[in-house]
């Protein structure tokens, strides 16, 4: 009877194990990159991904990147090893407590003595690899969560500048494939491409290395290699039907998760598209919520409450029909995930129990080779599981990749040609409107204003004076011509009906567009006051939903005192005193005038009392046509189509 022998020298293996570690590191990391090349060139997905974010592996900053992925990577090839040698410990364990009672059963004490203290050597290993464990459990799951929050940060900053740029959020309105909730992208979608857990947001709750699409491939993968090694070694020749099959075990392991992984892909298949939809129905429900609370005074008023709920409902019926197939492909696909996973727990015990009971293995290797199994037949159907966590990942990386080419398309439309002015003039040449449809707006318009001139622009409701604007501000793309005006930061302004209320204090409301903080507190409440809004001077420090407290009359003073703040060479004014009484109107334009005597103002406007501040008037008269001049004195020119 022979004395019991541990499985590993575990007195060399801190070094074995560490030289183990970097080896499978490198192996890993060269393996790894080569198949994320790959699948970044031959895949769409792949393709899109680098698009949207592979600045962040290749910019400045790159450095430490790629030093935390490394880093995390030592972490996965680590965890692995531990479970290696847990399932090696595990082995000695039960094999020394065979020994021991197999000792006492015959009377042989050397042999029970050399199982007795087998086992209690194989408890003080649990106790430092269980140790090593748990401190490898936390830094994993450190280091994971900081990779990912520092790559959110950077890739919301990349995409919110993306959307921001060339006014993109505004212009991606006029292309042809437009996009739905571009915000809910930036928010949600970063969250999910960055935390690769899936479809699920990031939270630390969610685990380590192990729950990532990414690092929990590398660990199945690096555990597949490993375990196969421990069950080769395990595994014995089976008899069947006649024919010898060596190794069985391992091979019809091998055989068996194959199969059961094709077949799951093929019925997980539309969950990709089920969890697109998924999100994307939920989102527009959600938009349409916002919206709701948005106008919520507006439908109040109108007691809009039966529309609203009517809407809401036909916008959350699209939501549940989706979710309820998603929901039955989902158990179709469990329920195969389920039966693979556990009619295959007796095969090991089934192949290796008779060669126990011949005695040609002991018994920590037959539950070493059930661990062993297991552990592999759990790498391999990562994949088969991970299917519809990688589904909603690919949708995620689709939506990103969506408002990554929208902002582009929109950036690329159109625009009326801006040129800077030196002399602080604006000349328009051969300015054309149309509508999206090619409606003509506004024939080629010529005209020039200089330093002190005041414009203003009227005509009946509908010809196009708001579009003439939009067009003058680069945002309306149906238009050609040349503007040329003062092109530095802030000197020329263009307000719309309702000025733009940002979220945050009463400073950072009347500051906008400046930054809050970069005008002196009494600076602002002296233009309160010249605005005819002392009431408000003292509440600066408030932060209140402005836009709501605030009455339009209240707001379009608040726009004035921006005027009076930001000091522009041009003002461009659309209807920005629609809301006030004549009184109020004749006092802001007469501190305009007084104060900035030689901003040039151009004013949109229905109402005949405006016209008293203008030195010139732009009539356009419809179908394209146009008058120019001086107020009053009838020299006008025009443009006819
Ligand atoms: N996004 C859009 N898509 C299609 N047509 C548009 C769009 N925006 C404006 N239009 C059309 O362009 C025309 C001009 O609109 P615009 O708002 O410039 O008129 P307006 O002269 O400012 O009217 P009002 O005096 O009522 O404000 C209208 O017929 C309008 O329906």
């Amino acid at each position: 009877m022979e004395l019991f022998t541990p499985s590993l020298d575990w007195g060399s293996e801190v070094w074995a194990s560490l030289v183990w570690i970097a080896e499978a590191w490198a192996i890993a990391a060269v393996c790894t990159l080569a198949v994320l090349v790959l699948i970044g060139l031959c895949t769409t997905w792949g393709r899109q991904f680098w698009r949207i974010t592979g600045a962040h592996f290749t910019g400045p900053g790159s450095v430490k990147v790629w030093l935390w992925l490394g880093a995390i990577l030592v972490s996965v090839v680590a965890g692995v090893r531990l479970t290696v040698l847990l399932s090696y410990q595990g082995n000695d364990m039960l094999s020394s407590l065979q020994v021991a009672v197999q000792g006492i059963a015959v009377n042989n004490t050397p042999v029970k003595d050399s199982g007795v203290h087998g086992f209690w050597m194989s408890l003080w290993v649990f106790c430092v690899l269980a140790a090593i464990h748990i401190a490898r459990l936390l830094l994993d799951l450190f280091l994971l969560q900081r990779f990912v929050l520092a790559w959110r940060v950077w890739l919301t900053d990349r995409l919110t500048g993306d959307w921001l740029d060339g006014r993109a959020y505004y212009r991606s309105r006029f292309i042809d494939d437009t996009i739905d909730n571009p915000d809910q992208r930036i928010q949600s979608d970063i969250d999910l491409v960055t935390a690769g857990f899936g479809p699920l947001p990031n939270l630390p709750s969610n685990g380590g290395t192990a729950s990532t699409l990414l690092f929990g491939a590398i660990s199945a993968v690096t555990s597949i290699v490993s375990f196969t090694a421990i069950l080769w070694n395990l595994s014995g020749t089976l008899s069947l039907f006649g024919s010898e099959i060596p190794r069985a075990m391992f091979w019809i392991g091998l055989v068996y998760v194959l199969i059961a992984s094709v077949i799951a892909f093929w019925i997980g298949k539309p969950i990709i598209w089920l969890a697109f939809r998924n999100e994307m129905f939920n989102a527009a429900f959600r938009y349409a919520l916002v919206r709701l609370r948005d106008a919520a005074e507006a439908v109040a008023f109108y007691r809009g409450e039966l529309a609203e709920r009517s809407g809401l409902r036909r916008l959350f019926v699209p939501v549940v029909a989706n979710y309820k197939r998603y929901l039955n492909r989902t158990i179709g696909f469990n329920a195969w995930n389920y039966s693979i996973s556990q009619s295959i727990v007796p095969l090991p015990y089934i192949l290796q129990a008779p060669r126990l009971f011949a005695a040609e293995i002991r018994l920590g290797d037959l539950t070493q080779s059930a661990s062993a199994f297991n552990e592999i037949q759990n790498g391999l159907s990562f994949f088969r599981n991970a299917y519809d966590a990688f589904a909603g990942y690919r949708a995620a990386i689709i939506r990103l990749h969506g408002l990554v080419v929208a902002n582009e398309e929109a950036r690329a439309l159109p625009e009326v040609t801006t040129l800077p002015s030196d002399d602080g003039l604006v000349r328009l040449e051969a300015v054309e409107v149309r509508t999206p449809d090619g409606r003509q707006l506004i024939n080629p318009l010529d005209m020039r204003l200089e330093a002190g001139d005041t414009l203003v622009v009227t005509g009946p409701s509908g010809v196009g004076k708001t579009t003439l604007l939009r067009s003058l501000a680069e945002l309306w793309p149906f238009t050609t011509g040349t503007l040329t005006r003062p092109c530095g930061p802030n000197e020329t302004m263009f307000l719309s009906q309702l000025p733009y209320v940002p979220l945050g204090d009463l400073r950072a409301v009347v500051t906008y567009p400046g930054k809050e903080g970069s005008v002196h507190d009494e600076t602002l409440r002296d233009t309160l006051r010249k605005v005819a809004l002392s009431h408000l001077v003292d509440r600066l420090d408030e932060v209140q939903d402005w836009a709501k407290v605030l009455s339009p009359g209240e707001q379009q003073r608040i726009a004035f005192a921006r005027i009076l703040l930001t000091k522009p060479k041009v003002v461009f004014m659309d209807e920005s005193t629609s809301a006030l009484d004549e009184a109020l109107e004749f006092m802001l334009y007469q501190l305009v005038r007084s104060e900035l005597p030689d901003t040039i103002v151009v004013s949109v406007s229905h109402r005949s009392t405006v016209e008293q501040h203008h030195t010139h008037e732009l009539e356009l008269l419809g179908e394209g046509e146009w008058r120019f001049g001086p107020l009053g004195d009838g020299t006008r020119t025009g443009g006819t189509p």
